[in-house]
């Protein structure tokens, strides 16, 4: 039988639940706030209805004093809920945001960038279905429960009536004000996202427009989407605006027909006085439930996306996954890999040895495969057929049963994800410079580091005499945009070298350097590997001696392998 947690909310909810009597509290004091709200309505128009009839001012301190209580306890009591919800809120989309992003370390890079943008904008609809839906939701409905059973006091008719009106304004029109909110989302996001598009196209692209005399059309193409945009949000707006209308009327027609209820049951005038104003303030609170009812259908796209990043299971206790010994053994049998069903394998049944120390080449035409291999052997994607694994491994006690038979080595992937990298890293294609400066940059790598060990990193780079210029306090920018393509380059190149894993893995280390200066800086790094594990992603043949065996991928298989002298005869 499917649980309150299977569904959306109830996979976003299990995180308020230790946190339940807190939001409990928050709930209490909203209804707290929203009913001195409504007692002072009711206290006020009974203060001033009697004191029409001029009684003795004994007769009326009760409700003077109430009066004055009341109205500072209502804003007494909505500033302790609003620090007690968002208190609670904000603990919870903690713990929220924590297992989003060790959901997203554990995703492959390419599937990471829409991911990441989830973790920072969908969150907030998690803060918004508390702050703005359920606490309101709750709120209301508790004081319209009281609202109701106040009435029954004074006749049974005259709460019946009430309860009516304020199914009505708090139930129907809600439903349908969300019903509205979806069908205006749904037909809202594409063109959203269109407009979205053009923007971003306009600003990252408009040199390139310029250039080739596209601004004008890209910028009537911009306006069309921004005027259609507006055409549909006017549209909606005025259906909304007809929907909060209608309960603002259905409000005064309930306060009337309690009213006539009232009097027909002969009711003293006080009373009537006190349940109209008491009724019309009760309809203002269900009007509340409109603008809740709308964010919770225009959140519900987010919670979706949320809840599909929260189903990844947490992440097995580091301590009961195998670690990778000092001697990693890599074996790819077979392996394949399919991103997309209606496509082309990326891979198809690739065989690699790497014992310790050795060093393979992997070349091949854009496409073919090659960074697709490299993340097999860093562990960002498992293999759909075949197998990635390291032989022998040293297994951690396991408490999650992963270790394999004996000699099929265990998955790659099964590996503590935080302690691979360690043994099993480089230069991906995906490699990312932070807006720090150059030592930070390299620091990531081995917090330990001395300068002189990053200095020496940077030589063996080809970087060397760029620090000695700059120094290493020198900040490179977003994504190193305040450094030349190929020092950037050489800056990630550097940080691999430092990380000294036993098996360093370099997807076209020298991309965007000369070809004398290329073949000079592979030459470095590899004396510096010296007896020790690499697999270098290449499209050029040249300086591959030094390499035991050179595979040729070609739409994801493998073409041809070699040693040596296969290298030797194909002119490198
Ligand atoms: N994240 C992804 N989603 C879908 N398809 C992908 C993804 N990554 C790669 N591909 C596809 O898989 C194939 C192999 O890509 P891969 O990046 O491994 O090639 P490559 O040999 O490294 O190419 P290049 O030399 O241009 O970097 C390509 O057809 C590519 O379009």
């Amino acid at each position: 039988m499917k649980g309150w947690r299977d569904g959306v909310m109830g996979r976003v909810l299990v995180f308020a639940y230790p946190l339940r009597w807190r939001f409990v509290g928050a709930g209490l004091l909203a209804a707290g706030t929203e009913a001195a709200g409504l007692g002072l309505m009711a206290a006020a128009t009974w203060l001033l209805a009697t004191a029409a009839g001029q009684p003795p001012l004994i007769a009326l301190s009760v409700a003077i004093v109430l009066v004055r209580a009341l109205a500072i306890g209502r804003g007494v009591l909505r500033y302790v809920e609003r620090l007690a919800s968002h208190d609670a809120v904000l603990r919870m989309v903690t713990e929220v945001r924590a297992r989003i992003f060790a959901a997203l370390v554990d995703r492959p890079p390419a599937r990471r960038a829409d991911a990441l943008s989830r973790m920072v904008s969908d969150v907030d609809a998690v803060q918004d279905l508390v702050i703005r839906v359920l606490l309101p939701m709750a709120a209301a409905g508790l004081v319209a429960v009281a609202a109701v059973g106040t009435a029954l006091f004074a006749d049974p008719a005259v709460a019946g009536v009430l309860l009516a009106g304020l199914l009505i304004t708090g139930v129907a029109l809600p439903l349908l004000a969300a019903r509205l909110a979806r069908h205006g989302s749904a037909r809202l996001a594409p063109l959203r996202a269109a407009y979205a598009v053009d923007t971003v196209d306009l600003v990252h692209g408009a040199a390139d427009l310029a250039a080739f005399g596209a601004r004008p059309a890209y910028e009537a193409r911009g306006r069309a989407h921004a005027d259609e945009l507006a055409r549909v949000e006017r549209a909606l707006a005025r259906r909304s605006f007809a929907v909060d209308a209608a309960a603002t009327a259905l409000g005064g027609v309930t306060a009337m027909a309690v009213l006539a209820t009232a009097l027909s049951r002969g009711l003293p005038g006080v009373w009537l006085a006190v349940l109209a104003v008491a009724t019309i303030a009760a309809g203002e609170l269900a009007l509340s439930l409109l603008a809740a009812a709308r964010k919770g259908a225009e959140i519900q796209g987010s919670l979706h996306r949320v809840a599909e990043l929260l189903d990844v299971p947490e992440t097995a206790v580091a301590d009961g996954l195998p670690v990778p010994d000092g001697s990693v053994h890599l074996r790819l049998r077979g392996a394949g890999v399919r991103y997309r069903t209606d496509a082309a394998p990326a891979l198809h049944d690739v065989d690699l040895d790497l014992p310790p120390g050795r060093r393979i080449a992997v070349v091949g035409p854009s496409g073919a495969g090659k960074s697709t291999l490299l993340a097999l052997l860093t562990g960002a994607i498992s293999p759909d057929s075949g197998s990635a694994t390291s032989l022998p491994v040293a297994t951690a006690p396991s408490r999650v049963g992963v270790t394999a038979p004996p000699g099929a080595g265990t998955p790659i992937t099964a590996f503590d994800r935080e302690r691979w990298p360690a043994a099993v890293t480089g230069l991906l294609a995906d490699a990312h410079l932070f807006h720090a400066s150059v030592r930070d940059n390299l620091l990531l790598a081995r917090p330990g580091a001395t300068d002189e060990d990053l200095l020496a990193a940077c030589r063996t780079a080809g970087l060397g005499d760029w620090v000695d210029a700059h120094g290493l306090d020198v900040r490179v920018g977003e994504d190193g945009a305040e450094l030349s393509g190929g020092q950037r380059q050489r800056l990630a190149l550097a940080r691999a070298v430092l990380a000294d894993p036993q098996v360093l893995l370099l997807d076209e280390p020298t991309e965007g350097l000369d070809p004398a200066q290329a073949d000079a800086v592979l030459a470095d790094v590899l004396a510096h590997r010296a007896g020790r594990s690499v697999v270098l992603v290449t499209h050029r043949l040249t300086g591959l001696d030094a390499f035991d065996e050179v595979v040729v991928l070609d739409g994801g298989r493998v073409k041809e392998r070699g040693t040596q002298g296969w290298v030797r005869a194909h002119g490198g």
